[in-house]
């Protein structure tokens, strides 16, 4: 992994209904990020936030565009300004960490990280799938949706946005996590053999073999790995602070040893933390687990 790693708060909020996560990356600096990364060795510098330039109100929050994608223009120059960013941090050698902001954020980071890997790989940690388009989203949001897109699935504009061409194939993909996945969404995952891991699967196998196979898989077949972690992957007693929590999550020490694992592994190359919502939080409880899972990214070992 660089010993340099850049951070860039990605404050957007237009991929789903609720005001306040685009206040997630001042939530997990205030949490104390910066100086968790430095202790373990890190040279970490701060981009400050992109923001969007489409201002925010509470009428203006929801548009719905013809074909069912809520705040389309929004999500679409946003993803763009934050593709260029991510694309020269890999481009100066320096890890992107992208501090979320809801999840549609992805479509941003992933358009600019694979412009520099051929078959990338992707960890999406979440209790959801966000494989969705707009004819299989019950919601409309966008943030059901990134990596459907990023895997070349939906509007036309979106998965060919910054760099032409679908930026992560579904083979090279792993789903830890789920427990809620809309019908489509289960669709495309069996058609795609996606490699997939239910808490079922988790409280079955336990979350070492589970993070295990999971590289395993991935080993030999691609020359990069993007971590997607969304909050909502570990139990809402955990992370409370987030949109669309789902009972029945990870707990942070499962969490923390399987970022230990992925530390160990040398093999992640940038990484999303998304999803980190203080107006719906308890103390800016979830940005402090925030900062525990990604110190435990970078190296930090309970012992
Ligand atoms: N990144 C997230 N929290 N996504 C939640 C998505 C929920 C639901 N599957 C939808 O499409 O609306
Ligand atoms: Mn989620
Ligand atoms: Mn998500």
């Amino acid at each position: 992994m660089s010993q340099n790693i850049h951070i860039i708060g990605a404050a957007t909020t237009f991929g789903q209904p609720r005001l306040g996560v685009d206040l997630g990356p001042d939530a997990i600096r205030y949490a104390g990020l910066d100086k968790a990364l430095s202790s373990l060795g890190y040279t970490v510098t701060d981009a400050g936030d992109i923001r969007s330039k489409y201002r925010v109100n509470a009428s203006n929050h929801s548009i719905k565009n013809e074909t069912n994608l809520l705040n389309y223009r929004e999500v679409m120059d946003f993803s763009l300004e934050l593709a260029a960013e991510v694309d020269n941090t890999v481009s100066s050698g320096q890890f992107p960490l992208i501090l979320g902001g809801d999840h549609s954020l992805s479509i941003g980071s992933l358009a600019g990280i694979s412009k520099h890997y051929e078959d990338l790989g992707v960890i999406w940690y979440d209790a959801h799938g966000d494989l969705n388009d707009s004819r299989t989203s019950p919601s409309g949001n966008i943030h059901g949706m990134p990596l459907g897109i990023s895997c070349g699935v939906g509007d036309e504009d979106l998965v060919n946005l910054y760099n032409p061409g679908i930026k992560v194939k579904p083979q090279n993909v792993v789903l830890i996590g789920m427990r809620d996945l809309d019908e489509g969404e289960k669709l495309y995952i069996k058609e795609n053999g996606i490699l997939t891991f239910t808490m079922g699967d988790i409280r079955t196998k336990g979350i070492e073999s589970v993070m295990k196979e999971a590289l395993t898989h991935l080993e030999g077949r691609t020359d990069g790995i993007h971590l997607s972690v969304d909050v909502d992957a570990l139990d809402p007693l955990e992370t409370p602070g987030t949109g669309t929590p789902v009972d029945g999550g990870l707990s942070l020490s499962e969490s923390q040893l399987a970022m230990e694992i992925l530390n160990d592994s040398g093999r992640i190359t940038s990484m999303d933390l998304v999803e980190v919502n203080p107006l719906l939080d308890e103390k800016n409880k979830t940005a402090e687990k925030a900062v525990k899972i990604a110190e435990s990214l970078f190296g930090k070992k309970q012992l």
